[in-house]
């Protein structure tokens, strides 16, 4: 497949994106109401998702969590952290619909909360403070990673794994090495959430460029992190035309995006709310894949042969066995060129210490 098709086919097929993901949930819930049970039940047989969320009582946490709930793949959600899950998953439990919802407290309880999982999302870790690059995080959040990936392998060896603890670009390195010295590592399960980037390319372009926000489709390859995340403008979907001055400010506004919350957070954490909206929808296309549906589309930093690099992120199309396809770069633009050559030197350095980490 093209990669324009594939651009076409993900631009309409997203929670993010799509009238398309809340006419799903919207016709869930008609269907409910009406109480057609023979119908309800084909549902629940191709709905009956069991998803773990990793660090659910924290500010991306608990927003992810209520998205999940509402989302009519999912028949059971687990809420593990350190503290408040069962405040958390009290809460969450009053909303009527159609999911089980459980909270696990402490490491004791890890492993249940993962038993049986089939996507388990980790949003564990602390976040930036003004100042602080992702890679400062390290030091704190690649411990954090690997116990829980630890933990993934033992009780749920199979579950497709989103990562969005920073540093991403770090982080999917770690699990991959601890996956693999556990034996059951199959690269095609293990993913770095970098969908902020993109619903955030998407977002800044419909404004600047006066299009409707549910058509547009930037794909952004690299990593997560500074200059390592490099939306491809020249591939924009519909097709547009920039000026280089607009090529310039928004490539850079894309990279710091992440900052720019931070800063207006001012000490109070990073991004959460859109945060959490980006991660809902990268849970539910991984879950669409593993329903079956085809052409489901998302970036994502994964193991890859798209580079020389170990990790990178482009479109992937995901399936019943995680990712399927790790879709090529494309044509891109000398700019783009440029940016691509200086940010594999800085994401070599992070995909090493990640390896590093696990295997010295
Ligand atoms: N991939 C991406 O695009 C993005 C990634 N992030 C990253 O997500 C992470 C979380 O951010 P926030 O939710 O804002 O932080 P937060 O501090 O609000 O929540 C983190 C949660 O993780 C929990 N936690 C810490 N250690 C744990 C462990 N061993 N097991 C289970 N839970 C544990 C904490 O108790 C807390 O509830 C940060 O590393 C941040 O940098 C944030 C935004 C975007
Ligand atoms: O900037 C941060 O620290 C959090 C993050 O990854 C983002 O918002 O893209």
């Amino acid at each position: 497949m093209s990669c324009a098709r594939a651009d076409a086919l993900s631009a309409r097929s997203t929670l993010g994106r799509s009238r398309r993901g809340m006419d799903a949930r919207g016709r869930a819930s008609v269907r409910a109401r009406a109480g057609a049970r023979s119908r309800a039940n084909a549902l629940v047989t191709t709905s009956e998702y069991k998803v773990a969320v990793l660090g659910a009582a924290g500010g991306i946490g608990q927003s992810l969590s209520l998205l999940l709930k509402m989302n009519p793949l999912i028949s059971d959600l687990r809420l593990y952290d350190l503290a408040n899950t069962p405040g958390v998953a009290a809460d969450l439990s009053h909303t009527n619909t159609g999911c089980k919802v459980t909270g696990f407290m402490g490491a004791d309880q890890l492993e249940d909360a993962l038993k049986g999982c089939d996507l388990v999302v980790i949003p564990a870790g602390v976040p930036r403070k003004p100042g602080m690059t992702r890679d400062d995080l390290f030091a704190i959040n690649a411990g954090i990673v690997r116990d829980l990936c630890q933990a993934c392998t033992k009780a749920c060896p199979n579950a497709l794994i989103n990562i969005i603890s920073n540093p991403v670009n770090s982080t999917v390195p770690i699990a991959t090495e601890v996956f693999k010295k556990a034996g059951c590592y199959d690269a095609r399960k293990i993913f770095g959430v970098t969908t902020l980037d993109i619903v955030r390319s998407n977002t800044f372009v419909a404004e600047a460029k006066g299009l409707d926000i549910n058509d547009v489709d930037v794909p952004v390859i690299g990593g997560h992190a500074g200059i390592t995340i490099l939306p491809l403008l020249s591939q924009t979907y519909p097709k547009c035309e920039f000026t280089s001055d607009e090529i310039e400010k928004l490539t850079v506004r894309i990279q710091n995006a992440g900052t720019e919350v931070v800063e207006a957070k001012a000490g109070a954490g990073s991004a959460t709310l859109s945060m959490a909206y980006a991660a809902a929808r990268m849970a539910e296309a991984c879950l669409r894949g593993l329903s079956g549906e085809p052409d489901v589309y998302e970036c994502t930093y994964v193991a890859s042969n798209v580079t020389e690099l170990p990790f990178f992120a482009t479109k992937v199309r995901l399936g019943p066995n995680g990712a399927e396809e790790v879709l090529p770069i494309g044509d891109i633009s000398a700019y783009e060129a440029d940016w691509l050559a200086k940010l594999k030197v800085e994401l070599t350095g992070s995909i090493e210490k990640g390896m590093a980490f696990v295997n010295n």
